[in-house]
Order: structure tokens, then C-alpha cells, then sequence
């Protein structure tokens, strides 16, 4: 059987499969958007990721009715420091075509939220004009995360580093991240709880690693909770997207 995250990458490898039959040409988004990690760096407020998200695993449909570039321009003058776009299909029900209208519809960075195993799939989001990848820890062994973290710095990506538990942060340091990811969610289990922020950023001392809580965020508790425990940044994708007063919702999550 396996955890739904193994179910995940086995549709992953396919999908490489795929993605390597067909030729991606190496360019990206000529726009000039400000990195996350500065923007990040420069606020002493949280600052809101707000992620396009149709569907998942764990909630089934949460919003199949949106238009990702309407949305993404509402969270953007809503005061969102970045756009999360899901572009996994089987899943999440999202597209590489939502992330490259999102990139014409904004200013703001525009993370590529997706399961990365692969090189090719980094040449694919820079193409869609992405300007940020995740990399999730719990995905790869350690040397073939460090070699996509590579490969995407010098594509010119920045990289938010998702990690869940102790020996996961430890990888992340020691390749070098710059932006981590706390993951509230356990990818295996769905369980989520904002107590593995606390956990996990209390242990992070270098002042220039940015952190980044992700998941499960609700309510200006929340947010107030992930702050205090360190947290420069949250992602948020189901509240925002079930709110039927999105630049309400967010403004609650700024804090
Ligand atoms: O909808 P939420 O609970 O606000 O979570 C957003 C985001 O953290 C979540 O979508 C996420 C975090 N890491 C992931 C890795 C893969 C897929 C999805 C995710």
C-alpha cells in the first residue's frame, strides 16, 4: 500500500517519464520580481504566502470554481508577499498552466508548489516563469536533494527547503538553505499541528535562515502562535481559498 506520499511520487516518476520525452526549452520570466528571501529578510511582520489550491489529498475540493489569475491578483492586493501556485495534476487538481498565468498576472514572486524529484521539472517551472521551488525533505534521500538545491540555484531559482522533523532540519542546514520550510502537515499522515513549528524553529539559530510555517494556519491565533515561535513567513492555501472575503482573511493572517 504505502503512505499517500509514496502514492505521490510513483505518479511523479511517470510524470518525469514524460516531462523527459518532450523538449523544455531553457528560458524563463523576463520580469524583475524581488526575491522572497529579501522581502522576507527586510519585514518585521509575517509575511503571507497565499497558495492557489484546488484540491488535496487530505480535504478533497476546496475551491474548483476559482480562476488561479483572479485569485492570485486578489491575494496580491490583499497584501500576499508571494503566490504559491500547486501545479501537481493527479492531486491537487492544479496546473503548469495556472503558475504561468499567475506569472502574468502579478508582481510578486510565484512559488512552484509541486512534488520535485526530477531536474527536468525545475527547467519547467523556471520556464513557466516560476521564481521559487519547493523542495520537500521527506521526498529524496539526502544527496538528491542537494543536487536539485544546486541545480536550481544556479538556474537562478530561489528554493523554500520543506522539512518536518529533526533529521529533516538537520538536512536542510547542512546543504545550505536559506529558507525553510516548517511543514505543520506530516505528508504521511495528514496530521496537522502548529506545535511542530514551535518544535522545529526553536532549534534553528542561524539568524540568516528565513522559516517559513506552513499549513494548517487559520485564524489570527495562528498566525500570532507561528510568529511567536519564530516564523518569518506562512503559507496558506485552504483558508484563503474557502474565504468568501479573501482581503479580510489575510489581513488577519498579517501579523
Ligand atoms: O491548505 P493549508 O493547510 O493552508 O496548507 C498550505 C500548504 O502548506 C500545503 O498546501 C502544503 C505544504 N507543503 C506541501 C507539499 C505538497 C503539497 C502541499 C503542501
Amino acid at each position: 500500500m504505502g503512505t499517500i506520499l509514496d502514492r505521490i511520487l510513483d505518479q511523479k516518476r511517470k510524470e518525469v517519464e514524460l516531462l523527459k520525452s518532450q523538449p523544455v526549452i531553457k528560458s524563463g520570466s523576463t520580469k524583475n520580481i524581488t526575491p522572497l528571501y529579501d522581502t522576507l529578510r527586510q519585514s518585521n511582520q509575517l509575511s503571507v504566502i497565499a497558495e492557489i489550491k484546488r484540491a488535496s489529498p487530505s480535504k478533497g475540493d476546496i475551491n474548483v470554481g476559482m480562476e488561479p489569475p483572479e485569485q492570485a491578483k486578489l491575494y496580491e492586493q490583499s497584501g500576499a508577499k508571494a503566490i504559491s501556485v500547486l501545479t501537481d495534476q493527479p492531486f491537487f487538481k492544479g496546473t503548469i498552466e495556472d503558475l504561468k498565468q499567475v506569472r502574468e498576472t502579478v508582481q510578486l514572486p510565484v512559488l512552484c508548489k509541486d512534488f520535485i524529484i526530477d531536474q527536468v521539472q525545475i527547467d519547467r517551472a523556471k520556464q513557466a516563469g516560476a521564481n521559487v521551488i519547493l523542495l520537500i525533505a521527506a521526498a529524496l534521500p539526502e544527496e538528491q536533494l542537494k543536487a536539485l538545491n544546486d541545480y536550481a540555484i544556479s538556474s537562478g531559482l530561489e528554493v523554500l527547503f520543506e522539512v518536518h522533523n529533526e533529521v529533516e532540519l538537520k538536512a536542510a542546514e547542512s546543504l545550505g538553505a536559506k529558507i525553510i520550510g516548517i511543514n505543520n502537515r506530516d505528508l504521511k499522515t495528514f496530521k496537522t499541528d502548529l506545535a511542530v513549528t514551535e518544535r522545529l524553529a526553536s532549534q534553528i539559530q542561524n539568524p540568516d535562515v528565513m522559516v517559513i510555517s506552513e499549513s494548517g494556519i487559520k485564524t489570527n491565533e495562528d498566525a500570532k502562535r507561528v510568529f511567536q515561535a519564530g516564523a518569518n513567513g506562512i503559507l496558506v492555501g485552504e483558508t484563503l481559498m474557502k474565504s468568501n472575503n479573501v482581503p479580510d482573511a489575510l489581513q488577519q493572517l498579517i501579523v
